[in-house]
């Protein structure tokens, strides 16, 4: 494997496909010419990429679920269940974990399992297993655009069998699903095979049907600065840009603190356009997810967190929110509970419709901090790859010059410590071998001394440790006791 930041020649690409299409018997089902013909016959409701343009233009919120059942009518009634009573703007299928793993043999099993048990026995849509057809039932049987949603390594067959199967947005990345989700998976590894679900979508662009691709943003979802997660979310746009891909949209974790998360989702969109602008027709769109760490237990107190992510996503003016549930410390959402989430943020995102935040110069100097960050950042990703994003990308990682908490992957180096300031906002209390200036981590070092002498304590990882905690107990910052 030769792996460079250069678009897939159409030959090299198809003769890939001859072998990703006998990982499972179902792949036999994908005719990419016929797919393309039913992609073009969709109705435009089920398309992501004009929902999503037409709310970024009216400079609406949109809202959206994670949602996956083992079983093809089950998973549509839940569909139906969160346009109905949810009254969510766009859809999800949550793929199951086997799914994830490319274990087919045991979602095949999940599959027997849920209907004997009459319940489902996997924890999302095997959407492989299904096939094309299958997925074509859902999409048909729905009156929104249906975003695949999961954490896959190698997610070809996936991609291959979902998008001939109608669904019109595909989430992911070779880091994003690579480091948050798998232990030892060569980051060269990831980063090739999510070239071919990148070119496979810029063929279907380039053959006149819409495809979206979202990367995705939180990341571990555990007090990821803003910066880390900018870094990746650019470096992905970036190489699905290289193969074609037109219509991105990059995202961001919510961290809590209100000034921080919108100067986050608009320098996200600011360093986008302007990283991005060698490429032509690129339609950017931002995404902002609910707080993805730890929860309350009490469905009360959830509402209060959920509440929070929808305000913050409506002022931020992120073009859609991932939302989340009152069930989010117990597991799997019940439909209802799902509902429940999604009613809540749209009442939040409906009231603050047309308000914004004061733009002070709080905000301003978070914006600029990110940037600068995430710059240096890049800058270094760069140079390390002498020009060539995808090299720079691995060497990066083997250098710690990027390096995302709280991640399982050995292929991360783990350095790197986030602490929350006494306003709440994620900041560096250990930068590890991030390439950044003195200014930013002086400025980092400030903030969290700041903290220091209001808790009469020195910034240590016992804070770390305190902030993880912090919002499954009911607060922000994890004061000492
Ligand atoms: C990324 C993790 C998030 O995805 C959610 N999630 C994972 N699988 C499903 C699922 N099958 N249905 C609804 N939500 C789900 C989980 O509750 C958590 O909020």
């Amino acid at each position: 494997m030769e792996l460079k930041n250069k678009k897939w020649d159409l030959d090299k690409f198809m003769e890939f496909r001859k072998e990703v299409l006998q990982q499972w018997p179902t792949g036999k089902e994908v005719d990419l010419q016929e797919a393309i013909a039913y992609q073009k016959k969709l109705g435009e409701e089920k398309i992501m990429a004009e929902k999503l343009q037409e709310a970024k233009e009216n400079e609406e919120t949109l809202i959206q679920p994670r949602a996956g059942v083992a079983l093809i009518e089950e998973h549509i009634e839940l569909l139906k269940f969160l346009r109905d009573k949810g009254k969510t703007d766009l859809l999800p299928t949550t793929i199951d974990s086997y799914t994830r793993q490319n274990n087919y043999k045991e979602a095949e099993a999940g599959i027997k399992e849920s209907s004997d048990e009459g319940r489902s026995m996997l924890n999302g849509f095997p959407a492989v297993n299904h096939g094309v057809i299958n997925c074509r039932k859902v999409v048909e049987a729905l009156d929104a655009p249906l975003q695949v949603r999961h954490g896959t390594p190698d997610a070809r067959l996936l991609a291959e069998i979902t998008l001939a199967g109608g669904f019109t947005d595909y989430e992911g990345g070779g880091i994003s699903y690579n480091i948050p989700y798998a232990k030892d998976v060569s980051i060269e590894q990831t980063l090739y095979d999510w070239q071919y679900v990148d070119r496979l979508v810029g063929y279907y662009q380039e053959q006149g049907v819409r495809i979206n691709r979202e990367p995705f943003g939180p990341l571990t979802g555990t007090l990821v600065p803003p910066s880390i997660s900018h870094s990746i979310a650019i470096i992905e746009g970036l190489l699905a840009a290289e193969q074609g891909v037109k219509n991105l949209t990059l995202g961001y974790g919510q961290c809590g603190n209100l000034v921080q998360d919108v100067a986050a989702i608009k320098s996200l969109e600011e360093l986008a356009q302007e990283y991005l602008k060698d490429y032509d027709n690129i339609m950017l769109t931002t995404v902002f997810h609910q707080w993805m760490g730890g929860f309350p237990q009490d469905e009360a107190q959830s509402f209060g967190v959920i509440s929070w992510g929808a305000a913050t996503a409506a002022l931020s003016k992120a073009t859609k929110v991932i939302v989340k549930t009152p069930h989010e410390a117990l597991g799997i959402p019940t439909k209802e509970a799902n509902a429940e989430g999604l009613r809540a943020t749209k009442q939040l995102i409906n009231m603050l419709k047309n308000q914004e935040l004061v733009s002070n110069t709080k905000l301003a100097k978070e914006k600029e901090m990110i940037k600068k960050e995430t710059k240096q950042i890049l800058e270094r990703v760069f140079e390390l790859g002498a020009g060539d994003l995808a090299q720079g990308t691995v060497k990066a990682f083997q250098a710690g010059v990027l390096d995302i908490p709280f991640a399982p992957s050995k292929y991360n180096a783990g350095n790197l410590l986030p602490a929350r300031d006494d306003n709440g906002a994620v900041r560096y209390l250990n930068h590890g071998n991030l390439p950044f200036s003195d200014e930013v981590v002086e400025f980092n070092k400030q903030k969290l001394e700041a903290r220091g002498e209001e808790e009469a304590r020195e910034p240590s990882f016992q804070m770390v440790i305190d902030d993880i905690y912090a919002i499954g107990k009911g607060m922000l910052v994890g004061r000492p006791r």
